[in-house]
């Protein structure tokens, strides 16, 4: 997966611009936020970069009298996280039932479910609010025998959680290569074999069979824009679980797929980050 790391300097730098400055960027594909000397230092996927929006984004800065300028470089395209996943990435336990740890950590405690995850450069340790949600909302799921789609895969964290619940067949996509590729270590990491990875998006989904539960924890413009695609593959009774965005975007989510014949159920939040649960139907 390659990156872009984008250093963004404001004038002034004070807690509230870097903070609106992050929720601003997030929504359009941003991720990992570190401050730095005059402001902060964000990554985005290249795949998802688009300086027009970025510059949208800027332009129109809620706050006034406050100049933001940014510089773009490209790290080395290699594992570059690797050294994070060694000395950050610990053991986490989930709603007291799963544990996700590495294949490097020989310390962690027991649980129902144990994932092993070897993450490289994809998304999903567990580690992340909206990750966190999703596995408490399978833990929670009624999955034996249902067939999942897990879009947005990254890791394939929850299509594993998922296979271990009883879920069946189970396919996970992802746009990115990285990603198809992990996604595959993983799955055999935990001797899963009812798991089909597939690389690209919302389009593989075109006359495909319904699944009984679709996970898509992506983002709030890819969700809006590919939950037609999605509600397209449910049936009567189909479940779908949408993360990624933060709590002020569930109206808007909300509408959305209500006008797309899904019901809303409930939503989980973690630090303003939003999971919801929708039943089509
Ligand atoms: C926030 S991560 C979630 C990863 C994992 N499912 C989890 O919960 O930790 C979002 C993932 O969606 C993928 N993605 C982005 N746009 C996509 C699209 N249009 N269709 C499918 N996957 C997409 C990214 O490559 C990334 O791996």
């Amino acid at each position: 997966m390659k990156y872009f790391e984008i250093t963004f300097t404001a004038q002034p730098c004070n807690e509230i611009v870097t903070d609106v400055l992050s929720a601003l960027i997030a929504e359009i594909g941003f991720e990992s936020f570190v401050e730095c000397e005059g402001g902060i230092q964000a990554y985005i996927q290249q795949s998802l970069f688009d300086e027009e929006a970025l510059k949208n984004v800027l332009a129109d800065f809620p706050l006034p009298d406050t100049n933001i300028t940014y510089s773009i470089f490209e790290p080395e395209d290699k594992d570059w996280n690797e050294e994070w996943e060694k000395n950050f990435f610990q053991p986490i336990v989930i709603d007291n039932r799963c544990v996700i740890h590495s294949t490097f950590h020989k310390d962690y405690p027991k649980a129902e479910y144990d994932i092993v995850i070897n993450p490289q450069m994809a998304f999903g340790t567990g580690h992340h609010e909206t990750t966190s949600s999703i596995l408490g909302e399978l833990l929670d799921a009624d999955l034996k025998g249902k067939s999942v789609l897990d879009m947005g895969c990254g890791t394939s964290i929850l299509a594993i959680l998922a296979s271990m619940r009883g879920a069946d067949p189970v396919t996970a996509i992802d746009i990115d290569d990285w990603c198809v590729n992990n996604s595959r270590d993983n799955i055999a990491l935990n001797n899963i074999h009812n798991i089909t990875v597939e690389l690209g998006d919302a389009s593989l989904l075109e006359g495909r069979q319904p699944f009984d539960v679709i996970i898509a924890n992506i983002n709030r413009n890819i969700l809006m824009n590919d939950m037609a695609a999605y509600t397209n593959c449910m049936h009567s009774g189909s479940e779908i679980y949408m993360s990624g965005f933060y709590v002020e975007d569930i109206p808007v989510l909300r509408e959305k797929a209500e006008s797309l014949g899904l019901e809303f159920v409930h939503h989980r939040e973690k630090n303003n980050w939003a999971a919801v649960k929708f039943i089509m139907k």
